[in-house]
């Protein structure tokens, strides 16, 4: 039976790389690109039925950024689909990212210098925004609405003799100190896309302890340091050219700097090849390219601990209660 795929953030970076290969690897499937803007969305449908004529791929209109939209979303899926296999929670966004030079050259002649290049750790700071639903943007858009989404599509996603696998787009910029319980959104911090990353995390690992015996499983990856408007977002693009033979040269010392989007689509596409009942809810799965350009994944432990993780999904369901009420 054909199995579906709905992708968020489908329409250009990781998301679309993934489609990509998956279509290269796979001519059996339905692909649902899953958009908020459907005249992006209709370039990159026709990009992939370009290279793959025959393929089966929908559109589908969605800010998860907007609960309205995500819900309205949810109602056309159960419309058009009987079940869900895969949904990749990978739209993410960075508003006005602001890198810390000073940071940067003191990381830079240190020890933790590959990982300040990994992991970007105290490098970054980022300028929220508020959504329409009053909540902060990047936790609206990296976390709230995917979760939302998965909660609309549990019907789908879980049915008798099936699994289904949910996949977050994390990063290694997920830090715990960049996350509270107390302020899940991160109001007050200058660090949101840490945090919703961090929060991806928890929220992944809760989804395990509370789904895997409906067949639900959740993973998490981080497709390393991709060249893409996220990242051209931080810089102006005169210096990302300028210093691009430097970021291959990087990729030598350290195996994150996956550079093309195809390159870090690497484990989302690996884990579509899994069997999720054997993949670990307490790992990272990292896409990496070594000095030489050969691709592949592995699984890095996460630090996250169930208490957290439980009250963290607690707070998520509280909050989607005070917003239901005031639709
Ligand atoms: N690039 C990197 O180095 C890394 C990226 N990531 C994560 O990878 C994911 C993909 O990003 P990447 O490919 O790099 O960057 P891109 O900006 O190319 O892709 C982001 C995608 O998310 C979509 N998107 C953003 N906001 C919304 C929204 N409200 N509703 C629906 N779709 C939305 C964008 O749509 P639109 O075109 O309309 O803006 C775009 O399709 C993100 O979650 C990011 O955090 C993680 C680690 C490293
Ligand atoms: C390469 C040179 C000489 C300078 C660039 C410095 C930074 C702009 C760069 C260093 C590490 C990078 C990085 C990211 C963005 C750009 C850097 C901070 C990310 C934060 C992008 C998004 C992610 O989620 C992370 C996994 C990336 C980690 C590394």
């Amino acid at each position: 039976m054909e199995r579906l795929v709905i992708v968020t953030g489908a329409n250009s970076g990781i998301g679309l790389a993934l489609c990509e290969r998956l279509l290269t690897g796979d001519s059996g499937l339905r692909l649902c690109l899953a958009c908020r803007n459907l005249q992006r969305a209709e370039a990159a449908r026709s990009a992939l039925l370009t290279s793959h004529p025959s393929a089966h791929v929908d559109l589908l209109q969605l800010d998860v950024g907007s609960v309205k939209s995500v819900l309205s979303a949810a109602h056309e899926i159960k419309v058009r689909y009987s079940k869900v296999d895969f949904l990749y929670l990978n739209a993410g966004i960075m508003p006005n990212p602001k890198v810390d030079f000073k940071a940067f050259f003191r990381g830079l002649f240190s020890k933790n210098v590959i990982h300040m290049f990994a992991t970007a750790d105290g490098l970054l700071t980022q300028q929220d925004h508020v959504t329409s639903d009053g909540l902060q943007g990047v936790f609206a858009t990296n976390l709230f609405g995917h979760f939302l989404l998965i909660r609309e599509l549990e019907p789908l996603l879980c049915q008798s003799n099936h699994t289904s696998s949910v996949i977050w787009t994390s990063s290694s910029n997920a830090r715990r100190s960049a996350f509270s319980l107390e302020d899940i959104q991160h109001k007050e911090g200058k660090e949101p896309y840490s945090s919703s990353k961090y929060a991806s995390d928890l929220l992944s690992l809760a989804l395990n302890q509370r789904m895997n015996r409906q067949g639900l499983y959740s993973s998490v990856v981080c497709p390393g340091m991709v060249m893409t408007n996220l990242t051209y977002g931080i810089l102006p693009p005169f210096f990302w050219t300028l210093i691009m033979p430097v970021m291959w040269l990087i990729r030598i010392f350290t195996n994150t700097f996956t550079i093309t989007p195809y390159n870090g689509a690497e484990a989302l596409h690996w884990l579509f090849l899994q069997k999720p009942q054997f993949l670990d809810p307490r790992s990272k799965y990292h896409s990496l390219t070594s000095g030489l350009g050969k691709n592949y994944t592995q699984p890095q432990k996460m630090d996250v601990d169930d208490s957290l993780s439980e009250n963290l999904y607690l707070e998520l369901i509280k909050l989607e209660k005070e917003i239901k009420k005031d639709l």
